[in-house]
């Protein structure tokens, strides 16, 4: 009876422990399971962000500021396949300032990645993430700049269309955060969504461009000029600066064109831009407005520093025979129009550019009666 008596204690205070055990594991896992549930909903949340980005500064903006938080990550970094550096470029001529994004690398090739996969992987199976210890001989490439010492990362290509388009990587000071038997399914959704992001606000950016420059010369058109300069009067207005405004055009191109041809005339028409280009600051924006007429804007200048840098591209036009590819060359001239706007005008920004415009035209219209190649600044009387 004692001893029955004794087992029977024993066996209660067991269960107590079995029970307290199997509460303390339930709390734990419900603890586990709503920690899953907030990281879930974290990520939830950033796809929705990174999805509803338009542009390519608002994407990789969202994604270096809210992934390294949500993952809790001590570097993410991006790196983009970039062949012949158009995604640069393009995105620099829409104004992206890439000072901005650290993070954000370009490569020329996908070897660089470090994934063991040729560019397209049709026949083969897709490329996997690489999960490990940090090495920076290695990996110094994907993480240029980590702030902490990185222990572990993984390496995720990002694939569009069965073509590696970039890696996402992602480091982390604990050893233990990427190991090589960790699963990747997460990391890979995670890629797939911001390679679909990345993709679709590249090509809208690439369409942007494509709509707002004069695909023979590669500078901007029209459209482009139409809208700068809108947002140019109102930022002159409030800062009080003078902004000009100059036609260039080019002198009996009628001429080139019937003696060298239409494609002659192309050419010319190219070397013409990129004289221009050359005396330009970086601020300043060129246009083509159809035929063989460019535009240039000048921010912060008034009438006599844009009548100099006018001065300094009707020279360089002028300056040296153009070489055509046939062999032949052709030594041109242009006459080029001025005008200003002060930064303390009440007209509406609308009518004010149109005046400006109209200005500079009917300065460019005395070039052209005056003789040509030569340089008319507009004056009311
Ligand atoms: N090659 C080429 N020619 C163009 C293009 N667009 C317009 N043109 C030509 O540009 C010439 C413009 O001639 P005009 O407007 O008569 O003027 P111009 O001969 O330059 O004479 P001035 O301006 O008075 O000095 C025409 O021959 C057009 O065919 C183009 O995209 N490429």
């Amino acid at each position: 009876m004692t001893q029955s008596l004794h087992s029977d204690a024993e066996r209660a205070a067991e269960l107590a422990a079995e029970n307290r055990a199997l509460r303390a594991r339930m709390a734990y896992m419900l603890e586990q399971a709503e920690r899953n549930h907030e990281i879930m909903m974290r990520h939830q949340a950033f796809d929705l962000e990174i999805v509803g980005a338009t542009s390519f500064p608002d994407l990789v903006g969202s994604i270096f500021r809210t992934l390294p938080a949500i993952s809790e990550l001590e570097s993410v970094t991006l790196a983009l396949v970039d062949e012949d550096a158009d995604i640069r470029t393009v995105m620099e001529k829409l104004g992206v300032d890439f000072a901005a994004f650290p993070d954000l690398l370009f490569v020329s090739g996908i070897d660089q990645l470090g994934f063991e996969v040729g560019a397209r992987f049709a026949h083969a199976s897709a490329p996997k993430p690489v999960l490990g210890m940090f090495d920076a001989a290695r990996h110094g490439r994907q993480f240029p700049q980590p702030g902490k010492r990185l222990q572990s990362v993984a390496i995720v290509p990002l694939l569009r269309n069965k073509r590696i388009i970039g890696s996402l990587n992602l480091g982390s000071v604990d050893p233990t955060r990427f190991t090589p038997s960790l699963g990747t399914d997460f990391v890979e959704h995670m890629a797939s969504i911001i390679a679909i992001c990345l993709e679709n606000v590249i090509s809208n950016e690439m369409l942007k461009y494509i709509g707002l420059t004069d695909s023979l010369t590669g500078v901007y058109n029209r459209r482009y000029i139409d809208r700068r300069l809108l947002e140019e009067i109102s930022r002159a207005r409030r800062q009080q600066y003078d902004i000009s405004f100059m036609y260039i055009d080019i002198d009996h191109f009628k001429r080139v064109n019937d003696t060298l041809g239409h494609g002659g005339g192309d050419e010319v028409l190219r070397e013409v831009a990129n004289r221009i280009k050359g005396e330009l600051r970086l601020s300043d924006a060129l246009a083509r407005f159809g035929g063989e007429e460019f535009v240039v804007l000048l921010i912060d200048a008034d009438l006599d520093s844009a009548a100099f840098v006018a001065e300094r591209i009707r020279a360089a036009i002028s300056a040296s025979m153009i070489a055509l590819s046939g062999g032949l060359q052709v030594s041109i001239t242009g006459s080029v129009g001025v005008a200003s706007l002060s930064g303390t005008g009440e007209a509406t920004a609308e009518a004010a550019a149109k005046e400006l415009i109209a200005h500079a035209d009917e300065a460019l219209y005395q070039a052209k009666s005056g003789g040509r190649n030569r340089v008319v600044r507009y004056s009311a009387e």
